[in-house]
């Protein structure tokens, strides 16, 4: 079963947050959205899991007791304890007695928390409340896990536990879409879409965007401000026509040039459209 949006918009008064979009999400795949603040990858996020109406389109997503979804909020009770944020989303699904003892300590173990479950959530790092909204949202094993920004603000060694989660999800079978801010994340994920101001730029693994990508993008002292942006200390510059100066040091370009060089196809004036 693959789940998804087809055709998707939604608008906010005056503000399009997804404009057509259509997005696959297979079983036993990860899929990652990228995009830059407001390019609408929390709307499409809480589409799929109808909490945000389409003005038009269609929504491919199972009903709520098969649908995990880990909002970009903590996604836990800071007043219970880890064990008691657990049971209670159990509870919510009808899981009880055996089956979610064996449940809550089958989750416990694999986020790392055991040692914790005891703990207030308030009393949580980042890190661990991220896991454990994470051990929320798959208690009940859903078809489709939703998870809006699972990883933002968390620390690395938790950054690579939570991934741990999220591709063991997918590889028993759980289709799995994410957004996420880190690229690292993306060029991982099966399948990755880059939205911007809600409209897909490149889409596809990330070889495939990478092959699909358009253009140069060069390294040094940029000519044309408006097409460059920082990189470290340097600064690279986007040019749509491969047209760069004959003497430019050409760069190739990773996820965060290939993300950064479309959008200011899609913004800047004389740019190619996308
Ligand atoms: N409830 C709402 N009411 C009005 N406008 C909204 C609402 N939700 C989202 N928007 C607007 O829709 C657009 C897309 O927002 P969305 O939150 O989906 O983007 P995002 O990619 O998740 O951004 P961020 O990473 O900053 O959260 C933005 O312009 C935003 O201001």
């Amino acid at each position: 079963m693959t789940f998804g949006v087809n055709n998707a918009t939604v608008t906010f008064g005056g503000v399009t947050a997804l404009d057509d979009v259509t997005v696959d999400v297979p079983a036993r795949t990860v899929v990652a959205l990228v995009g830059g603040d407001g390019a609408g990858k929390t709307t499409l996020l809480r589409a799929l899991v109808r909490e945000v109406a389409l003005d038009s389109g269609e929504v491919r997503a199972p009903d709520k007791p098969c649908l995990g979804f880990l909002p970009a909020s903590s996604g836990s009770w800071a007043s219970l304890t880890v064990a008691q944020n657990i049971d209670f989303a159990g509870g919510v699904y009808g899981l009880t007695g055996d089956a979610l003892d064996t449940r809550r300590s089958e989750l416990l173990g694999a986020a790392d928390l055991t040692d914790a479950a005891d703990r207030l959530a308030s009393q949580l790092s980042g890190g661990m409340r991220r896991k454990l909204g994470f051990c929320m949202a798959i208690v009940h094993q859903p078809d489709l896990l939703v998870l809006d920004e699972p990883s933002t603000g968390v620390d690395p060694v938790s950054r690579i536990d939570l991934w741990r989660l999220i591709a063991s999800a997918a590889a028993g079978g759980t289709a799995v879409i994410m957004s996420t801010t880190y690229l690292d994340e993306a060029e991982r994920a099966g399948q990755l879409h880059v939205l911007d101001a809600g409209h897909i730029l490149t889409e596809g693994t990330y070889q495939q965007v990478r092959d699909h990508f358009d253009g140069t993008v060069t390294r040094g002292t940029p000519s044309r401000p408006e097409w460059s942006w920082r990189r470290g200390h340097h600064r690279h510059e986007y040019w749509p026509d491969n047209d760069p100066p004959p003497t430019a040091e050409v760069v190739d370009p990773d996820l965060e040039d290939i993300v950064i060089a479309l959008s200011l196809a899609r913004t800047t004036p004389a740019g190619t459209p996308t």
